[in-house]
């Protein structure tokens, strides 16, 4: 089976609602998002002979939906007053809101389905909040 990978990062806040330590606190995380691709077979023919999927197309699928959540507050639905919602949007400030609590491992699925909804023969996404603490969701093996 052949497999590759590529990574994109960005740069937002969250806080884990309900969690007992610093982390309830509203932090910053470098997020780097790793996707892997699977295939059994490589295109046989063309400009992407010998490749599952062209680097570029793989980069520019994940870079989009990085860059969809770089500098901003990354939040769960409904862990925040109202009123301090409203304050946040009065000031215009970049929130996302997600029915999940923001975990790398809530995100890593979270890319995982977006990347596969764009029909790449996603295998598996690893989140990293640090350079050594990373989430990986994966599901069943390679699809072709
Ligand atoms: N299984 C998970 N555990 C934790 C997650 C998570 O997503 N999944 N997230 C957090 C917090 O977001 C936190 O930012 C990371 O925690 P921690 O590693 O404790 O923080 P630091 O990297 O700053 O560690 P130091 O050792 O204090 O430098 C918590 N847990
Ligand atoms: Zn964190």
């Amino acid at each position: 089976m052949y497999l590759l990978k590529t990574k994109a990062a960005f740069d937002s806040a969250h806080f884990l609602s309900g969690y007992n330590g610093k982390c309830s606190n509203i932090h910053g995380h470098r997020w780097t998002v790793e996707a892997c691709v699977c295939s059994e077979k490589l295109i046989d023919k063309g400009e992407k002979r010998g490749m599952i999927i062209d680097f570029g197309d793989l980069k520019r699928e994940l870079r989009a939906l990085a860059d969809s959540f770089d500098h901003a507050l990354i939040i769960e639905k409904n862990s925040l007053k109202p009123k301090t919602m409203e304050a946040l949007r009065d000031e215009n400030f970049r929130v996302i809101e997600f029915s999940f609590r923001p975990t790398a491992e809530n995100l890593a699925r979270y890319f995982y389905v977006a990347l596969r909804e764009k029909g790449l023969p996603v295998r598996s996404v690893t989140v990293y909040e640090t350079p050594d603490n990373c989430a990986v969701y994966e599901e069943e093996p390679c699809l072709r």
